[in-house]
């Protein structure tokens, strides 16, 4: 049996990126002479092995076969006599089908190198249509290599429209769709990823809350970019270079889908949008299966941020019922990540993209002063019960209402 390196570890190395983990295949061998050598089968479906000592990924060189629906309707062929071209030949990218053997010699059937020079994600074969995942796969591909320059063949484009239009990626279970997307959350440019999506058509299938907003126009004087999906994907970038807190870049994406309740007769205004996101965000987040913190915080953004953008003119007691109703208190990390999204909201738009956002640094001062107030002294002046709770809020408001009349006279 031989054994080479396959896939990221050697397509990041050739790209100078640093390698996350190795995969290796397999030539020559079956599952008989994998087990006694010690290897562990992890694969139901798959003849994929734990190495005895390192675990990392060993898999038989194989073809597949689409059998039926989805991610799972595969039969797969890995007899002795599978060869390396044969393996190369079934996965998604060129980039991702060059192999390199113990000595360090590439193999490489399908010009991976040359695309990998040019900067391109082509398919490998026609097999890449039999696993529907690689539309999500090959779009957060664009978003991990945007930076480098990296652009979709527009054979491979076509070839991701047509499984978009086929109907296969509804039968993708909730879990692989949201393991692809918040993977693309840490990469360097989510916002490609959905870019992407938009642009094969995946999006209207995978993320029609993200999808209905494109079409639907804003007033030009605060949106220079008018369209709500354009000004969703430039939040979402712009986002992304103030943090890269997965949930943060999450909320970022979100916090507009309210704005496609919105009825036709209202545009371009969008009154009560935050709150109408709401339920859309808890139905997106259901359906996919999206973290509770990521959904918390994304509630939190749609509701508030509005108000956020108008600290300057809110009373004193707003923003600490503001601070309490976001939990601040028990986590002051969640005013941050509102700020950070408040701030990515304002940066999302053309023209605005170096904006600066006061309301962030006069807020976290508010709440700074708000939560120096002491409930000691509350409870040592003798308020008791209920009372203790309404004391420390009015306390609370009128030192944030001080700060406030002081920045005001200066
Ligand atoms: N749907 C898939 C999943 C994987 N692969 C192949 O299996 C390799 C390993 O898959 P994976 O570890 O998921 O991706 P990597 O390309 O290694 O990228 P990462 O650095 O994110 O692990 C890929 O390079 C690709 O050759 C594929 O063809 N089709
Ligand atoms: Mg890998």
């Amino acid at each position: 049996m031989k054994i080479y390196l396959v896939g990221g570890a050697v397509r990041d190395t050739l790209l100078k990126q640093t390698v996350v983990d190795k995969d290796y295949v397999v030539v020559g061998s079956s599952i008989d002479e994998m087990l006694a050598q010690g290897y562990q089968q992890v694969g139901k479906d798959f003849p994929v092995f734990l190495h005895p000592k390192t675990q990392q990924e060993y898999a038989l060189a194989r073809t597949e076969r689409k059998t039926g629906k989805g991610y799972q309707g595969f039969s797969c062929d890995a007899n002795k006599d599978v060869t390396l071209a044969d393996d190369l030949l079934r996965r998604d990218l060129t980039i991702n089908a060059i192999a390199q053997d113990s000595e360090g010699k590439l193999y490489d059937p399908y010009h991976g190198i040359d695309d990998i020079h040019a900067k391109v994600l082509r398919h490998v074969s026609d097999a890449f249509i039999e696993d529907p995942l690689r539309v999500l796969r090959v779009a957060r591909f664009a978003a991990r290599f945007h930076h480098l320059g990296f652009t979709i063949a527009a054979e491979t484009l076509q070839l991701m429209t047509d499984i978009a239009n086929s109907g296969e990626l509804e039968h993708l279970t909730p879990e692989r769709v949201w393991q692809e997307c918040d993977k693309a959350l840490s990469s360097q440019s989510p916002q490609i990823f959905f870019a992407v999506l938009k642009q094969c058509q995946a999006l209207t299938v995978l993320f029609p809350e993200i999808d209905a907003l494109f079409g639907v126009p804003q007033p030009a004087k605060w949106h220079p970019e008018i369209d709500t999906g354009v000004h969703t994907l430039m939040v979402l970038e712009q986002t992304s270079l103030l943090s890269s807190n997965k949930a943060v870049r999450f909320a970022a994406l979100v916090h507009d889908v309210g704005k496609g309740l919105t009825p036709k007769q209202e545009w371009p205004k969008h009154h009560g949008h935050g709150q109408k996101g709401l339920s859309i965000i808890k139905a997106l987040c259901q359906r996919i299966r999206v973290p509770n913190e990521y959904r918390d915080l994304a509630l939190l953004v749609s509701d508030q941020h509005q108000n956020i953008h108008n600290a300057f003119e809110l009373r004193a007691e707003t923003i600490v019922k503001l601070f309490d109703k976001g939990d601040f208190w028990r986590k002051p990390q969640r005013l941050t990540e509102l700020l950070l999204c408040c701030h990515g909201d304002i940066r999302g738009r053309t023209g605005f993209e170096q904006a600066s956002y006061p309301q962030a640094e006069f807020l976290q001062h508010c709440y700074e002063l708000a939560s120096n107030v002491d409930v000691q002294s509350i409870i040592s002046a003798g308020y008791q019960g209920s009372q203790i709770k309404s004391q420390l809020q009015l306390t609370r408001s009128e030192t944030v209402n001080s700060y406030i009349k002081q920045r005001i006279e200066q």
